[in-house]
């Protein structure tokens, strides 16, 4: 019967004919439910989506099981009616398993691999440099600091090409593109068109989601294809500079890519390099402004290792494993991507006694296993120190074996090919962030300290904090010298990256390099 659960279903909520359990799933924050429901139904469960079936995993076990291990019949996408319209097919998380997600994929990962990733670490470094350099000129403005970092590397790492201001045009066009594409996107936003399909054929003067999509694929297609075609005529000019796009470009036969793929692959990849590095950066800030003592102990081990007169390296952080820790529980405590993405099954699975049909939608609930009680102790608060008490984090005693730090990216063959340079560049910045500053509360006209809110988030299919308000201070005048010298020290490396700048891009450079 429509909206009632199968027999052999893992359990869950009780269904309601036609739309199942849908009624019951809220616009935002649908890893809250997720984790509500978890608690009362256990590590799996099932959700009746109209007539389909949603399986939700809080446990670790299982997503090892059915993610990693049994990925050849659990890496399909559910449809996205939406992002089919929009990118037809071309956009790589959205992509279901087809031959042009693989193609996608391969080239994504051919160009990402640890090695790639090291290759593009000095334009990583020298990013990092500008954000500690912005933040001692206009600490107030550290939220778009931080999205201006994230987008400049990842516009850098594709196209050789950096945006020196959060103004920039590059970037402004992106946030754009973003915005429109993220609300087309939210739940709530137009008719559950993957529900009940029928929906779909709706006509368009009364369905106006159809015009959006069309606005947002021309946004989308104008931004991509600019970007591509200015960075060949660049190479064209003999002025190449190593990007991924010039790789990409140069393989596309041994890849199999034709323009409309390499046009869409690396511009889907600004959009998931972008906002997900700056999210973990905002929410970092946010948890050591609310948990000074954690900031303290981060301070005094980096202060042992690294000391007054020089910024930390990468090569650092083996030997800081405080940090280490602060980083892990940074992705623990706020998960960029709180309920992961939704994979898809393509043949019928069988998991400790339950059937698992064929077209089901699965999805990773990592705010569930990260904040179950029975794996940690007072999982609501940020405390980095459970890392040094077990590799996971986890209680003693408690057995964890089937939970893996890279768990936030991800599972299977779906995980994060992003995940390498991802961690490279959290890793420098918050050893960066942590040498240079202190983080504190902001205080009111009064002259009372402002409380930061760390419930207050934005959630769709990732998480950030709302801009919230916070005191960012050098932590010696010294450490101030240093970033300013390295930053003039990066000149020459920009340069390699300042290509058809505009007039108020070239005036901030001349400005803040004092030329
Ligand atoms: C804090 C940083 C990041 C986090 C936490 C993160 C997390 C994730 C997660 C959870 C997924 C879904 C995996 C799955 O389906 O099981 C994913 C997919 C993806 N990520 Fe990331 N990511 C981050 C940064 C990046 C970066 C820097 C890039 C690109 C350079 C990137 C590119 C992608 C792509 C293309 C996919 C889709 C892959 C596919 O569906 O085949 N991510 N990421």
């Amino acid at each position: 019967k429509v909206g009632s659960r199968e027999k052999g279903l893992p359990p869950g909520p009780p269904t309601l004919p036609i739309v199942g359990n849908l009624h019951l799933l809220p616009a935002e924050f649908i890893h809250y439910k997720f984790t509500e429901w978890a608690r009362q139904f256990g590590g799996i469960y099932s959700l009746k989506m109209g007539s389909g079936t949603a399986i939700v995993l809080t446990d670790a076990a299982a997503v090892k099981e059915l993610l990693d291990k049994r990925s050849a019949t659990t890496m399909d996408r559910p449809p996205t009616h939406l992002a089919e319209v929009v990118t037809q097919g071309l956009h790589l998380v959205f992509a279901r398993y087809t031959e042009k997600w693989k193609i996608l994929r391969r080239a994504a990962q051919a160009i990402l691999t640890p090695q790639a990733s090291a290759r593009h670490l000095p334009i990583q470094q020298a990013e990092a440099v500008q954000l500690l350099h912005d933040l001692l000129q206009s600490p107030d403005s550290f939220y778009t600091h931080i999205q201006r970092y994230s987008n400049s590397v990842i516009l850098s790492v594709l196209y050789g090409k950096r945006a020196p201001r959060f103004e920039t045009p590059e970037t402004v066009t992106f946030f754009k593109t973003e915005h429109e594409w993220v609300t087309l996107l939210e739940p709530g936003a137009t008719p559950p068109l993957d529900y009940f399909p029928f929906l779909k054929y709706v006509p368009e003067r009364w369905a106006s989601w159809k015009k959006m999509c069309q606005f947002v694929r021309k946004l989308q297609r104008d931004m991509y294809f600019n970007l591509l075609d200015k960075t060949q005529e660049r190479v064209r000019r003999g002025e190449g500079n190593g990007s991924y796009v010039e790789t990409l470009v140069e393989r596309r036969e041994e890849l199999g890519l034709d323009r409309e793929m390499l046009g869409y692959l690396s511009g889907v990849l600004i959009e998931t390099g972008s906002e997900t590095t700056s999210s973990y950066l905002q929410s970092l800030v946010m948890a050591l402004v609310a948990y000074p003592e954690a900031q303290q102990k981060a301070h005094d081990e980096i202060d042992r290792v690294v000391g007054e007169h020089r910024m930390p390296t990468l090569d650092d952080l083996q030997h800081m494993p405080y940090v280490r820790a602060v980083i892990l529980e940074a992705h623990r405590f706020r998960p960029t991507a709180p309920f992961g993405i939704p994979h898809c099954t393509t043949a019928a699975e069988e998991y400790k006694g339950y059937l698992i049909p064929a077209g089901s939608t699965i999805f990773i609930n990592l705010w569930g296993i990260y904040h179950d009680p029975e794996l940690y102790e007072d999982p609501e608060n940020f405390i980095p120190d459970r890392y040094l008490l077990t590799e996971n984090g986890t209680k003693p005693g408690v057995d964890s074996s089937d939970l893996r730090p890279t768990l936030a990216f991800g599972a299977g063959r779906r995980i994060c090919p992003g995940l390498h340079v991802a961690q490279d560049s959290i890793n420098l910045n918050v050893m960066n962030l942590l040498w240079a500053f202190n983080f504190n509360k902001a205080t009111s006209a009064e002259g009372k300290p402002i409380e930061v809110d760390t419930w207050d988030y934005v959630t769709g299919l990732t998480s950030k904090p709302r801009s919230f308000k916070c005191k960012i201070t050098p932590r010696t005048p010294e450490k101030a010298d240093i970033i300013q010298h390295e930053f003039l020290g990066a000149v020459d490396l920009f340069t390699k990256f300042e290509f058809d700048l505009c007039p108020e891009d070239q005036e901030y450079i001349a400005k803040s390099r004092g030329q």
